[in-house]
């Protein structure tokens, strides 16, 4: 099988999305050892952009004045290739951005469940959209909404009850099948 990976003059952006807790900036950082390519992510590049957090950027500008970085980061944020990108969770949600990250790399979204996911963000304060007071059914809330839209992406890996190195080698496997032409199936 042609693996493209190996042919430095191919080295196609590989993006993650999914909901927060995913996995998706842990995991990327570990696909770019992998791949020997350069790590991203969408969240600190905007809050260097910017000057400020994340926590900040949402209550002084509002959610929708991010989802414009985002945007923008997209568009000429980044390098065009040998990149691992991971996505902030919400940057695939607004119309357009599937196929506006698609055109610019291969999409890869990650799968968690509600209660994988709230065990995953509970140690950390720095979600604005999950600081309320039952973060549990807001995360049911949010991932009802946002899961139809995770779903358009072709390229899917769950990720409950895996390790990283597992999680890491299915994207894997599944980035390098897209590259070489070979059909993949999902895996919700
Ligand atoms: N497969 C996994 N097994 C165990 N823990 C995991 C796994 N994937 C991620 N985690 C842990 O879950 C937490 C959230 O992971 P991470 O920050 O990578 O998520 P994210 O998808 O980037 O979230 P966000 O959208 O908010 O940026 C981290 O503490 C990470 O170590
Ligand atoms: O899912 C979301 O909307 C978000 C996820 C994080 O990565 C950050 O981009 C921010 O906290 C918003
Ligand atoms: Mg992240």
């Amino acid at each position: 099988m042609a693996d493209n990976t190996t042919d430095p003059a191919v080295r196609p952006n590989l993006y993650l999305t999914g909901f927060m807790g995913t996995g998706k900036s842990s995991i990327g950082r570990e696909l770019s050892r992998t791949l020997k390519y350069r790590f991203i992510d969408s969240d600190r590049w905007i809050e260097k952009d910017v000057g400020m957090k994340i926590p900040q950027i949402f209550a002084e500008k509002g959610e929708a004045w991010f989802r414009e970085c985002e945007k923008r980061f997209i568009q000429e944020g980044h390098p065009a290739e040998g990149c691992v990108v991971a996505c902030g969770g919400g940057l695939v949600v607004p119309e357009g951005m599937i196929e506006l990250v698609e055109s610019r790399g291969v999409l890869v979204a990650l799968f968690a469940s509600v209660k994988t996911v709230l065990d995953r963000t509970s140690r950390n304060k720095n979600r604005p959209l999950l600081a309320v007071e039952d973060p549990e059914a807001r995360i049911r809330e949010l991932m009802a909404k946002r899961d139809p839209i995770y779903r358009k992406v072709d390229l899917a890996v769950s990720t409950d009850g895996r390790s990283f190195a597992d999680v890491r080698d299915a994207v894997l496997r599944i980035y390098r099948a897209h590259c070489s032409g070979t059909p993949v199936s999902k895996e919700h």
